[in-house]
């Protein structure tokens, strides 16, 4: 726990460092996930920040989205156009490590589901033998959460919150704008080593603390985001208020 959102930005930021320069000596590359969000573009505009971001090599990070919203290239509320501004636009990135979830004018024009197939095939492109399905293990998996308990685009009660087979879908009619976006779904997210769910504000201390205390997904989708090895929260004091204090570390 963090005592505001500036600090909790900059802790994960300069774990993330460390994360990715340890998955490279391990693996020779390293795979992250990214979110939008408050909270997620804050942990990447920390990142551009630090010196210590040269530690890593940019060019063997391979990077996906968890979400995005199903908008024109380069629109301002586009998950990616926020990540580039914050950070990919100034760190040496390879493009064709760069898995960007497919634009409502892009190739598949304006159809989600569509986009959400090819993603899902890029995905499983991506996977090698030992992944042991068509999903890529990603070292690390970035993820807001809602007011509501929803990570990704995955929100309490919706179809994609059911959805056991397919790693990708479209989802329609979204309680929060834009309606229309593309998400991993639950299976693809517990695919992540690590799972780091990050957030901030009084508005999230409720689903924050049921999810820690054992609500369902489909209720609270957050609560079925786990990594393999390990499911970190990140969280300000105001975030984790109502967590109750077995949980909770000294302030940091
Ligand atoms: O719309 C979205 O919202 C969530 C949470 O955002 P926050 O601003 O409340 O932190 C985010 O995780 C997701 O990627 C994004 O598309």
């Amino acid at each position: 726990m963090h005592r505001d959102g500036d600090l909790l930005a900059a802790a994960a930021a300069a774990r993330l460092v460390t994360r990715l320069v340890d998955a490279q000596a391990a693996r020779g590359s390293a795979s992250l996930v990214l979110t939008g969000g408050r909270t997620g573009i804050a942990v990447l505009e920390h990142l551009r920040a630090t010196p210590a971001r040269d530690a890593v090599d940019w060019g063997r990070v391979d990077l996906y989205w968890g979400d995005e919203r199903f908008l024109p290239s380069g629109h301002a509320e586009r998950n990616e156009t926020q990540a580039r501004r914050a950070l990919l636009d100034h760190v040496p990135v390879d493009p064709a490590r760069v898995h960007v979830m497919a634009p409502s004018d892009g190739p598949f024009g304006d159809d989600p589901e569509a986009a959400a197939d090819a993603y899902a095939d890029e995905l499983a492109a991506a996977a090698r033998p030992e992944d042991h399905g068509s999903v890529p293990t990603f070292d690390v998996c970035l993820l807001g959460v809602g007011e509501e308990g929803h990570v990704a685009s995955v929100f309490p009660s919706s179809p994609a919150v059911y959805e056991a087979e397919r790693s990708v879908v479209a989802v329609r009619n979204c309680p929060k704008p834009p309606p229309i976006r593309v998400s991993l779904t639950l299976p693809a997210i517990r695919r992540s080593r690590e799972v780091w769910l990050m957030t901030t504000g009084a508005a999230k201390a409720a689903a924050v603390s049921m999810a820690l205390t054992g609500a369902g997904e489909v209720q609270l989708p957050a609560a079925g985001a786990t990594g393999q090895r390990r499911t970190l929260w990140l969280l300000d004091s105001a975030a984790a208020a109502k967590v109750p204090e077995l949980f909770t570390p000294p302030l940091a």
